[in-house]
């Protein structure tokens, strides 16, 4: 085995710090600490390349699980880079991912788990259907059974392993509820999200030749974003690593831990610190941003940690807008403002990004960065893409590909097609339904080559001509095709959504894009400068967010989050005499 000059190239770059460098080096069980822009996750790219370079011999692999598929296919990008592809050696994907594709779906009909051969995974609609006939053959009466199911859903998440005395003897009535809800799924030969990894523990728990299988496949496994995974994860990884002999490989950071209502918790990460089989590596450079920036963050968090810059990086500026009215003016300022300003002093516009709480405040932007002719792409909920959607993504590279035409042919038309063997077949095809799948996809690329309608009409054809055809022939059991009909709905030019199709590929002669993102979205990435918009005293922290200790602490985590993404420049945006009570602290500890 060999390390490719990619490999070699990193591995150097990180030779200066040692803690980095361990960290990659190291042959047990690692968990690596550390704070925003430390490299963390080129520590772990790092890392996994060298193991399946060095440490791991083909046709053996590593697994590495992320929060998202967002931060799964980041992963795959910076991997790329280190010259990994993804396939048979490296699997890379969520928790839910890796329990069906890798669990779940090779091994369910070998073990007595009540799934039928064809189940599949239940749609939104067939989930609260279930809740509702659960609630009443459980537990009956008039109250609302969602509301008792968001209780029940949470213990259900959080009390993983069922043999041990904690899931009767608290809340029996809402273990009930559980059982009686996966009772009525079973019947119908469905399975909903939150099964995915509760199985796959059930199974590893239970027979330990799925368990040996694994570690045969995957000697190594990579763990990224730990404190925002879960219980569930946290149970397999003991199980897998601790019981099953795999290496885990874990990076993450408690401060940035802002997935507490989908039941992470950041004391889950530190736990593991404790054991003395792990080797806890702590890294203290931050090597994104600039010491003001720096130091205005702890004021962000309000609490110490010893983060520096590295030496000899510029410090990086800091601005406050006041603007004298709510969302709607100071989506206006971002647009007519505080980006032209970014840009005249040289920060290109797709080094921009705009971040904000929820999806809605998006909207605002999106529309004044519309009316100032500024090209953006958005990243939350209301985006046109979703960015955490792998159909999405591979549409949106497919209309690349079009506009770009044969002189650009980017991206390869290789990859395109690698694209859509995953989402049609999972990870393997025939020789046959490859040839039958290129020649659909070249057919329609070629077809719309050119194409001068808009993007909504592009669309439509690619849902016509190719996903409707994929759908009823699909292996895949993640299958997401609706989201096409989802991006058609959000391009409804009755409703003025449309735009031209170049614009939606992102090639727009000349320009960039600004980044229009939530805060969660935002997590993992970085820009040269970050806008904050509505910092306001109502929005940081909300009324909703005071409501316990926990959320208020988790809502400054977010506002941490933010604040870290940018490598030269933070703007705040908020109303006069309105503006969030961090924005001082930030202030003051920036100075010193
Ligand atoms: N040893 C190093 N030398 C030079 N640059 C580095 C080094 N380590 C990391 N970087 C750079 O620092 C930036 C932040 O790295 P990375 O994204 O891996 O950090 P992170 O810890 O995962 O951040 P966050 O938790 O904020 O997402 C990247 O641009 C990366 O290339």
């Amino acid at each position: 085995m060999s390390s490719s000059v990619p490999l070699l190239r990193a591995i150097d770059e990180l030779s200066a710090n040692p803690e980095q460098l361990a960290a990659v080096q190291e042959s047990g069980h690692c968990v690596v600490l550390a704070g925003p822009g430390s490299g963390k996750t080129k520590t772990l790219t790092t890392a996994m390349a060298r193991a399946l370079a060095e440490d791991v011999a083909d046709p053996r692999g590593v697994a590495c699980i992320t929060y998202n598929n967002e931060c799964a296919i980041e992963l795959e990008t910076r991997l790329g880079r280190l010259g990994v592809a993804t396939g048979d050696r490296a699997f890379m994907g969520t928790v839910h991912g890796f329990a069906l594709s890798q669990v779940i779906a090779p091994y369910a009909r070998c073990v007595p788990v009540g799934l039928t051969a064809d189940f599949r995974v239940a749609t939104r609609g067939e989930s609260r259907a279930a809740v509702e006939t659960a609630y009443a053959i459980a537990i009956g009466g008039i109250d609302d059974p969602h509301r008792r199911w968001s209780f029940a859903s949470e213990k259900r998440r959080r009390d993983v392993d069922r043999s041990r005395p904690e899931w009767r003897g608290r809340n029996p009535g809402l273990a009930t509820f559980v059982e009686a809800y996966e009772s009525e799924l079973r019947r119908q030969g469905l399975i909903d999200f939150d099964d995915m990894p509760l199985l796959a523990y059930r199974m590893i728990k239970e027979h330990a030749w799925i368990r040996d299988a694994l570690r045969a496949r995957f000697p190594v496994l990579f763990v990224d974003e730990y404190q925002d995974l879960g219980y569930a994860l946290h149970e397999l990884v003991l199980l897998l690593c601790f019981g099953g002999g795999i290496r885990l490989f874990a990076v993450g950071d408690a401060d940035q831990s802002i997935y507490g209502f989908t039941g992470a918790n950041p004391e889950l990460l530190e736990s593991l610190t404790a054991r003395r089989d792990v080797r806890t590596i702590r890294l203290r450079f931050n090597y994104r941003s600039g010491g003001r920036i720096v130091r205005a963050s702890l004021g962000a968090l309000g609490e110490e940690r010893d983060y520096r810059e590295v030496a000899g990086a510029p410090e990086g500026e800091l601005t406050f807008w006041s603007v004298p009215l709510g969302h709607c003016m100071q989506a206006q300022a971002v647009a007519d403002t505080v980006i032209p300003k970014l840009v005249e002093k040289g920060i290109a516009l797709d080094e921009v990004a705009v971040l904000y709480r929820a999806a809605y405040l998006g909207d605002k932007v999106a529309l004044a960065l519309k009316q100032a002719g500024i090209p953006f792409v958005r990243t939350d909920g209301n985006a046109i893409v979703r960015r955490s959607s792998r159909l999405a993504r591979f549409i949106e590279d497919c209309a690349r590909w079009v506009v770009g035409g044969w002189r650009n042919a980017e991206p390869r038309f290789g990859r395109l097609l690698g694209q859509a063997l995953t989402l049609v077949y999972g990870r393997h095809a025939s020789d046959h339904e490859e040839q039958r799948l290129s020649d659909q996809l070249m057919g329609f690329l070629q077809a719309t080559i050119g194409f001068s309608g808009s993007t909504h009409e592009w669309l439509h054809r690619f849902d016509r001509e190719l996903i409707a055809g994929w759908r009823a022939s699909a292996r895949n059991l993640e299958q997401e095709w609706d989201v096409c009909a989802e991006m058609i709905g959000n391009t409804d030019p009755a409703r003025n959504l449309d735009i031209p199709l170049p614009h939606f590929a992102g090639r727009v002669e000349g320009t960039g894009r600004v980044s229009l993102s939530t805060l969660h979205s935002a997590k993992g990435r970085e820009f040269d400068a970050v806008v904050m918009y509505g910092v306001n005293a109502s929005d940081f922290p909300s009324e909703r967010d005071k409501r316990s200790a926990t959320s208020l602490r988790e809502a400054r985590r977010l506002f941490y989050v933010g604040v870290t993404r940018p490598r030269k420049e933070l703007s705040l945006v908020f109303q006069e005499h309105h503006h969030s009570p961090w924005v001082i602290e930030l202030y003051a500890r920036s100075q010193g």
